[in-house]
């Protein structure tokens, strides 16, 4: 599988879907729906285990919002069920195309030798004039912050550099939709901020580019325009950021005084 070039598809990916249904997706102005979702495995005893249930969501179009919960709650799942990367095994959803994943580690997605042959990297395939390149590839790279690091070698990077532009790499395809994995896992704070605000950017200066961006970091919140909370493969919550961060604060106080009598 290409991981650089956005997941089209003629038709967006749906599971059992009715016809009701289908015409009712993507009639609001939501870049993400999500609908009854659930995923499950078959473990090495052949013994179904869910992953993802029953999960809903909306995410208005031109927004960042933020996916989160504790470690092995499902949130990279439903992300790449977003993605087309895997299908649901009940429930459909709906993402705007052309939509691209972004990796956790950025190694896995930045792989050309100068950031200029690295972001280009996906327009082999669009049939685009030098100048066309060269425009999209500095557009997308100034929405990014990392313009003056054109000629730069990858390898001189820093992860949250690696990271800006591998969204400037989703960004150069015109994607609609961006999902984020976890991407400031492995960043220092000054990375993390400059990762966080590169999106936010890419956001405002865009017609209509939407972003959900999963983490396990609260104070992230603060950024989002909107969250979704999960726990144990369920959406718990769904909304505005400040409730949903008192609310994360609440449930962590009453586990840590149970813990605790
Ligand atoms: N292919 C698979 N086979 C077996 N278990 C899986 C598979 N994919 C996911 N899981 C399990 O499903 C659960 C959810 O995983 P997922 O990676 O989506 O969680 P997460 O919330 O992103 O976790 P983290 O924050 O630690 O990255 C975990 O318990 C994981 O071990």
């Amino acid at each position: 599988m290409n991981i650089r070039a956005p997941i089209y598809a003629s038709t967006p990916r749906y599971s059992n879907l009715t016809t009701r249904n289908y015409n009712a997706v993507g009639a609001d102005n939501y870049a993400i729906e999500s609908h009854s979702v659930s995923y499950s495995i078959k473990n090495e005893r052949g013994k179904v285990v869910p992953i993802i249930k029953d999960c809903s969501l909306n995410i208005p179009s031109g927004q960042f919002w933020m996916l989160l919960g504790p470690n092995g709650c499902g949130k990279s799942t439903l992300l790449k069920i977003l993605a087309g990367l895997l299908s649901p095994t009940d429930g459909f959803v709906y993402v705007r195309k052309p939509r691209s994943y972004v990796f956790q580690n950025p190694d896995h997605q930045v792989v050309m030798p100068t950031v200029e042959a690295d972001v280009a990297f996906g327009l082999g395939r669009f049939n685009l004039t030098n100048d066309e390149t060269k425009l999209r590839v500095a557009k997308a790279l100034t929405a990014v912050g990392m313009y003056d690091y054109l000629q730069r070698p990858v390898q001189t990077l820093s992860g949250g550099q690696k990271q800006r532009v591998a969204i400037a790499g989703a960004l150069v395809e015109q994607c609609k939709v961006l999902l984020l994995d976890e991407l400031t896992t492995f960043l220092d704070e000054t990375d993390q901020l400059g990762v966080i605000k590169a999106v936010k950017n890419t956001l405002s200066s865009s017609e209509d580019v939407t972003a959900l961006w999963v983490t396990h970091r609260l104070e992230e919140l603060e950024y989002a325009d909107g969250a979704v909370y999960m726990e144990d493969g369920k959406v718990v919550m769904h909304g505005e950021p400040s409730v949903i961060m008192d609310s994360i604060e609440a449930r962590k106080a009453s586990y840590t005084d149970n813990i605790n009598s």
